[in-house]
């Protein structure tokens, strides 16, 4: 899909008009466009232009119900960098090799709590001193790459995307049970008993936001994973037809006592 840039200049019909072509007409006719005028045209044409990018997505659902699982499947079966992350903000120093603008846009202590206090954030935390965030500008800046933006996060995050000019899809994952969401949590053998606790604590409080009426566009219980993957395609491709898919057939599997899942 055509992105952002390609699409204003296409609008603007200038990618065939010399560099000069507004100086010139300027002095040919005083009258022509001005200032104020052209400001108009392009924000008119930004406006739309954006109102066609695709709209980012939102995954949010308790810890271990599977939606790291889920967006990866997703990203099999939609290939070719048709979804995007957003690049996180950071004010810790960059490590090296770390590149500002490609693994973290690297800013400051000073200048993030301004922002943040602006409402240019969708989420934040403080982790060490240090304050990681995603900002809505580095949301868009995937939109305006014509990718559909993924957002991983939890209920807070959803109540800010809430309150800011993105306009996403809100899905919520839900466990079969809580029983089955331990399980899983367990099973990945990523977190100290505490840590299991304390996810579990939450995931209650989650799973009430996440089914009340009208917080989410769409809710879908991950019980069998294949199921639910097939489901959520369906829906991908109800939402946003354009995307390119590649046959579930020509999809390598692996498989494992969880079921199988694309690898
Ligand atoms: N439907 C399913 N049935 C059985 N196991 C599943 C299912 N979906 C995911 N899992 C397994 O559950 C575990 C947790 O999944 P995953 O890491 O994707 O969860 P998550 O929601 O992304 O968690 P977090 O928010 O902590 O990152 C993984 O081991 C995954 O293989």
């Amino acid at each position: 899909m055509p992105s952002y840039h390609d699409k204003v200049i296409h609008s603007l019909g200038i990618a065939t008009l010399p560099d000069n072509f507004l100086g010139e007409r300027k002095e040919r006719s005083p009258d022509f466009l001005n200032t104020q005028q052209l400001s108009t045209i392009f924000t008119t044409i930004h406006c739309s232009i954006m109102s066609d990018l695709p709209k980012p997505v939102v995954f949010c659902g308790p810890s271990g119900v599977g939606k790291g699982t889920l967006i990866e499947m997703l990203m099999k079966r939609f290939p070719n960098d048709q979804f995007g992350f957003s690049v996180s903000h950071t004010t810790r120093k960059p490590r090296e090799g770390e590149i500002d603008g490609k693994h973290y846009n690297f800013t400051t202590v000073e200048t993030i709590k301004q922002e943040i206090d602006e409402g240019k954030f969708v989420e934040y935390a403080e982790v060490h001193g240090n304050y990681y965030g995603t900002s809505i500008a580095a949301v868009e800046a995937v939109r305006k790459e014509s990718r559909i933006c993924i957002l991983d996060i939890d209920i807070q995050g959803v109540m800010k995307v809430k309150e800011s000019s993105l306009k996403p899809i809100y899905l919520f994952i839900a466990p079969p049970s809580m029983d089955e969401l331990e399980k899983r949590l367990r099973g990945r053998g990523t977190e100290t008993e505490d840590a299991i606790k304390k996810r579990l604590g939450n995931a209650k409080k989650e799973l009430d936001y996440g089914q009340q009426s009208g917080n989410f566009d769409r809710i879908f219980v991950n019980a069998d994973l294949e199921a639910t993957f097939e489901e959520l395609v369906a829906s991908f491709k109800e939402w946003y037809p354009e995307l390119d898919e590649v046959a579930p057939d020509d999809e390598p599997k692996n498989c494992t006592s969880n079921g199988c899942w694309i690898s």
